[in-house]
């Protein structure tokens, strides 16, 4: 499976959010969307996931133009985390999860022993088992975000998109989440806040600045300390981690406390 967008422009309002953005990913890349907030990672993914038609570009899903795909086939071929769900109704945990089943069944089919196996083992995955019968609603911002992630693995689709996947999650369950979309051996493009996070685990990065991209590349390459004060506006100090040999970007608070 392979994603292109091309030439992409997205408008709320009379604002222009998104300027002509060309954005890849390839069989098996992790793909990571960085950027300050309000510069359009989230406007951006809500178009690839079909929420926000672009004013002007086209999507590709393996040469398909996403836009012409009927809603269920793209929804067989693309799952979505979001940074927020909105769930109206209160559902339990497993119930949740098997709904990422439903764009392989026909309308009111039933779940089949397959679908409870493959539900079961997504739960068991992000390790929320035991929280199986509990009600969606009382779940912690985490464990919400986990059975989400449960539910897009339960989908079983041949591209991830995540929006902040790891929003929520303390810092076990992030390294956790981030563990197992990098597993999962399927292309995934997800936004990150956490530039260290997003150095360890992304083979590439679009970095997104107002709109538009401003530098794009291995992590290795572009994260820079220039780039992070042009795009961020905070003074790091960049380096290559001793153990890991990946980029460990340090921050420097503004008010001199190091
Ligand atoms: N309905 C809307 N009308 C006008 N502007 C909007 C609307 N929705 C979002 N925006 C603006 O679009 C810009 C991009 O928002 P977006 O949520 O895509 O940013 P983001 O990079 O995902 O931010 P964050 O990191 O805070 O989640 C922001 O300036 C936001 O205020």
């Amino acid at each position: 499976m392979k994603l292109a967008a091309k030439d992409i422009s997205i408008s709320l309002g009379n604002e222009q959010i998104i300027h002509d953005i060309c954005l890849e990913v390839k069989a098996g890349e992790f793909v990571g969307l960085i950027g300050p907030n309000g510069s359009g990672k989230s406007t951006l993914l809500k178009s690839i996931y079909r929420v926000l038609k672009p004013v002007a570009g086209r999507i590709f899903l393996d040469g398909d133009d996403l836009y012409q795909l009927a809603p269920r086939e793209s929804a067989r071929r693309m799952a979505v985390v979001r940074q927020e769900s909105s769930v109206e109704f209160d559902f339990t945990v497993l119930e949740m999860v098997l709904m990422g089943r439903s764009p392989h069944k026909g309308m009111f089919q039933m779940d089949t022993p397959e679908d409870m196996h493959i539900g079961k083992e997504a739960l068991a995955r992000v390790g929320m088992t035991d929280y199986s019968e509990r009600s969606f609603f009382s779940l912690s911002g985490g464990e919400k975000k986990r059975v989400l992630i449960a539910r897009a693995l339960a989908q079983q689709a041949e591209l991830l998109v995540l929006d902040e996947p790891t929003n929520h999650l303390d810092v076990r369950y992030q390294l956790q989440v981030m563990d197992l979309v990098k597993q999962l051996g399927i292309p995934v493009l997800s936004a990150l806040h956490d530039l260290n996070l997003a150095a360890m685990y992304c083979d590439r990065l679009y970095v997104l600045k107002a709109g538009r991209i401003v530098a794009s590349g291995c992590p290795d390459e572009i994260l820079t300390a220039d780039l992070i004060r042009e795009v961020y506006e905070v003074e790091t100090d960049v380096s290559i981690h001793p153990v890991t040999g990946k980029k460990h970007i340090y921050f420097f608070s503004s008010f001199g406390v190091t």
